[in-house]
């Protein structure tokens, strides 16, 4: 029987009860405020766009929203937010643009939350919001403005870049609500997340959605967008907002709201800003630039660069040239850790000079920025707003400087003033410009490494302009190539033969316009992959001395070793991973040892050469051992007879049979059948038979496997030997062999007395010493001998390849024989 209740236990219960009353009461007073918001958000969005609201708590949004801004100190809407806010609210489709530093971030920020909030999205119900944006810098800060606004909801929230533990990632990924990220990071974890789905996502915004949709992410977005929901509610937001039907059809958008708010302006940047832009020569750039910044030492600035290459060698020289301010830069080559910690630097610095690639041309708000110098022309309005609206955000007041090359100007001054940007040429006072070039050349020639990466600087220059698709504002041809090294502190224009080569094969584009956008970028992909081949080139040509002048010749002297050092990097790491424009995917080239031993072919297709097999008996397991592939054409048949008498040597003697195969095996007695079946099932019997044998030979495999990667190592220990040879050799004025193609016509520059017979045949030929006065010429000579053997040319003459010797060692080696 139940016990009666006690007097106790009745307040107990009856106080429970009110309890759950008031929680329902509760509950049901904020179904009713969340269908109250609903309503409230609808009717504004039909009303269309707001005019009169300027204040947040006028918007039909959370308490718990309302605070975040409060406590953010955000009280009065900006343009964007009212007008886009109504319908972004009322779960319609947005496309939003206006200005830099108009306040784009909550536009799409309070609708994610208040989204969520009204769906009552709790932990349980997994991820319910995405914003996208294209560089890790920028999620980051759009993060940190999240978790602000966000601080009185219960959401969770996640920031996935790039850069940090993918594992730790996947294991709180499952539990967020909103997620912001990079794209490439969070397709990774879409393909290998067991637990990450997206299928119940309400929200999805692209912040700079003109750039996360153009052809840099497009396969990257696709595959993410085929992961979503089709019924989901889409924002996109960017200052250069995307109209392309394409596009958008890609995000499948149901009849999206465009909210444009400036774009009846009379112009299209911040009215706080004010632009210039200077005419200066290429050569002239930096010492601009010092100038410049010596004459605003108390200022905070951003200079843009077009390659991360280019940062570093200005960002390097200029800490020792010393312009009077900090300085810091950041490029996407950068460790992750790295990059945090120089954009939260140069946050919080008053006066600073911060060197950077586009990689923080979007969307960054640092605060206080006086002044955005863009020191390389930027590809094209879009990328010279993001740039500019780096200053002059919110209602701040900025400054704009933009370098043009005198070729650069008439187009480029053009095309901004058709985007409406005021933008005032102003020139530079002659008597306050200092040179740096003589001190550039001091350090180039104290340190290899400046000097490579000016060359590298050089470079990437160059084929950022040959690459840019506006032919009347970039033109490579009228560039000062020689007067631009020099400038850098370069002993020369390192060689670029590539431009022309690359502009010819181009000419056969000229259909482009013809082509969809999306071909067009597939033959320029083309054009980079070609560029890049033909920069690994130029990296092989810059290892050969060019000296010509007493001076050069030092330079040549003091930076041959670390050139040699650099070039066996890229044969070591063929894969490091640059900029995609400065990327060497593969050092495909071979740096002519001198010997001309090697063709340019992959070491996949020295793997194929024929091979002479042989086989030996390991005397303790009495399998056969097959001996590495050793290439035939590099053996004669003395050393092949050294070889096999070393195994004879090693090897014991044991009896062999042969198989039907022809290959050794070790003896064994016969069984009968009988004594065999006793010995367990037969198919068991089988099954381990084969597992081992098939471990033995995975076994066998790994070996060989190991052998052909120590030959490939050997082989390029043995040709970087042999390159440094041939460099001391010069050094001491000695003299280097000069190898000749078969089908190279202008070979007559080596031997005129070479007969069209004549010109079949291998001919070696010497070579003065590269520091002679007279060395020039043979060494374009030297350019051109390499150029034809990366395109593939068989040279004939491989006589002084390797010597007998080095033959012999290798071998022994393979064997394991060798010391
Ligand atoms: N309502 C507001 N009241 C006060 N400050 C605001 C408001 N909205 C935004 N801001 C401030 O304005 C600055 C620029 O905002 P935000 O970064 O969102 O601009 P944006 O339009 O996204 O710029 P970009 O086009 O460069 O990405 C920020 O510092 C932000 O804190």
């Amino acid at each position: 029987m139940p016990k009666p209740s006690s007097k106790k236990d009745k307040q107990k219960k009856a106080e429970f009860v009110s309890a759950t009353d008031k929680r329902k009461l509760r509950r049901s007073d904020e179904t009713k405020v969340i269908e109250e918001l609903g309503q409230r958000a609808l009717e504004l969005a039909s009303s269309g766009p707001l005019t009169g609201v300027k204040l947040f708590t006028e918007l039909p949004i959370s308490e718990s929203t309302l605070k975040g801004l409060e406590r953010s100190h955000f009280v009065e809407m900006t343009e964007i937010q009212q007008k886009a806010l109504p319908y972004a609210l009322a779960r319609r489709d947005v496309l939003g643009a206006a200005k830099t530093g108009s306040g784009k971030t909550l536009a799409f920020l309070i609708p994610v939350l208040e989204g969520l909030y009204r769906s009552r999205w709790t932990r349980f119900d997994g991820l319910g919001a995405l914003v996208i944006s294209p560089t890790r810098e920028l999620a980051m800060q759009i993060f940190e403005v999240l978790c602000k606004i966000g601080r009185y909801h219960k959401f969770s929230a996640g920031l996935i870049i790039g850069g940090k533990k993918v594992d730790e990632e996947k294991e709180i990924l499952g539990k967020m609500n909103i997620l912001v990220c990079t794209p490439g990071r969070l397709l990774q974890h879409m393909d290998e997340t067991a637990g990450f789905d997206c299928n119940n996502l309400q929200v999805l915004v692209l912040d700079e959605a003109d750039r996360i949709l153009d052809m840099g992410f497009k396969k990257t977005m696709n595959a993410i967008i085929a992961n979503l929901p089709r019924q989901r509610q889409t924002l996109l937001f960017s200052a250069t907002q995307t109209k392309s039907v394409k596009d958008l059809a890609r995000l499948s958008l149901e009849r999206p709201e465009y909210v444009g708010v400036h774009e009846m302006d009379k112009f299209s940047t911040p009215s706080k800003l004010s632009q210039y832009y200077m005419v200066a020569e290429l050569p002239q750039k930096l010492d601009i630039l010092f100038s410049f910044m010596k004459t605003h030492v108390k200022s905070k600035m951003i200079i843009f660069l077009s390659s991360g290459k280019q940062v570093r060698f200005v960002y390097e020289t200029f800490c020792k040239i010393q312009p009077g301010i900090p300085l810091l830069h950041l490029h996407g080559k950068q460790k992750q850790m790295r990059r945090v910690e120089i954009f939260e630097r140069f946050m919080k610095m008053t006066k600073a000079a911060l060197f950077c690639t586009d990689i923080a041309s979007r969307g960054l708000d640092f605060p206080a920025v006086d002044w955005v110098v863009q020191v390389d022309c930027p590809e094209d309005c879009d990328t010279y707003l993001h740039r500019v609206g780096r200053t002059a955000r919110y209602d701040a007041a900025g400054k704009g400087l933009l370098l043009l090359t005198p070729g650069e100007a008439p187009a480029m001054s053009k095309l901004l003033a058709g985007k409406n940007i005021p933008i005032k040429e102003i020139s530079a006072k002659s008597n306050k410009v200092m040179t740096v070039a003589k001190q550039l050349q001091h350090f180039c020639f104290q340190d290899p490494e400046i000097k490579y990466l000016g060359q590298r600087a050089f470079v990437t220059y160059v084929r950022s302009v040959f690459l840019q698709k506006n032919k009347s504002v970039f033109d490579v041809d009228s560039l000062p190539l020689d007067e631009f090294a020099e400038s850098l502190g370069l002993p020369g224009a390192p060689k670029i033969k590539f431009v022309k080569k690359a502009a010819a094969k181009n000419k056969s584009y000229e259909f482009d316009n013809l082509l969809e956008p999306e071909e067009r970028e597939g033959l320029r992909l083309e054009n980079v992959a070609e560029i890049e081949r033909e920069n690994a080139a130029i990296d092989d040509a810059e290892g050969l001395p060019q000296a010509k002048t007493r001076v050069d010749k030092m330079f040549a002297r003091k930076n041959a070793g670390v050139l040699t050092d650099h070039y066996q990097r890229l044969v070591d790491h063929v894969s490091d991973n640059d900029d995609d424009f400065i990327t060497l995917k593969r050092a495909d080239h071979a740096l002519s040892d001198g010997s001309g031993s090697e063709d340019d072919s992959s070491e996949e297709e020295e793997e194929e050469e024929p091979v002479v097999k042989v086989i030996a008996v390991n005397p303790d397991t009495g399998l056969p051992v097959v001996i590495p592939n050793i290439p035939s054409q590099e053996m004669s048949k003395r050393q092949l007879r050294k070889v096999k008498e070393k195994i004879i040597k090693n090897t014991r003697n044991t009896k062999v049979v042969f198989d039907d195969d022809g290959n050794a095996r070790s003896t064994y007695e016969l069984m009968d059948e009988e004594s065999f079946r006793k010995q367990g099932d037969v198919n068991t019997l089988v099954d381990e038979f084969q597992q081992r044998n098939r471990s033995i030979m995975e076994e066998i495999d790994v070996g060989d496997r190991e052998v052909a990667r120590q030959k490939r190592k050997e082989k390029r220990v043995a040709k970087k030997i042999r390159e440094r040879e041939e460099m001391d050799g010069n050094d001491e004025g000695g003299s280097v062999a000069v190898l000749k193609t078969s089908d190279d016509e202008d070979e007559v520059m080596y031997s005129s007395s070479d007969s069209d017979d004549e010109a079949a045949q291998p001919v070696v030929q010497k070579r003065a010493s590269a520091y002679d006065d007279d060395s020039e010429s043979e060494d374009s000579d030297v350019d051109r001998s390499h150029k034809k053997s990366r395109r593939g040319r068989v040279l004939e003459v491989d006589d002084s390849a390797m010597s007998l010797e080095d033959q012999e060692k290798l071998a022994l080696r393979l064997l394991g024989g060798g010391d």
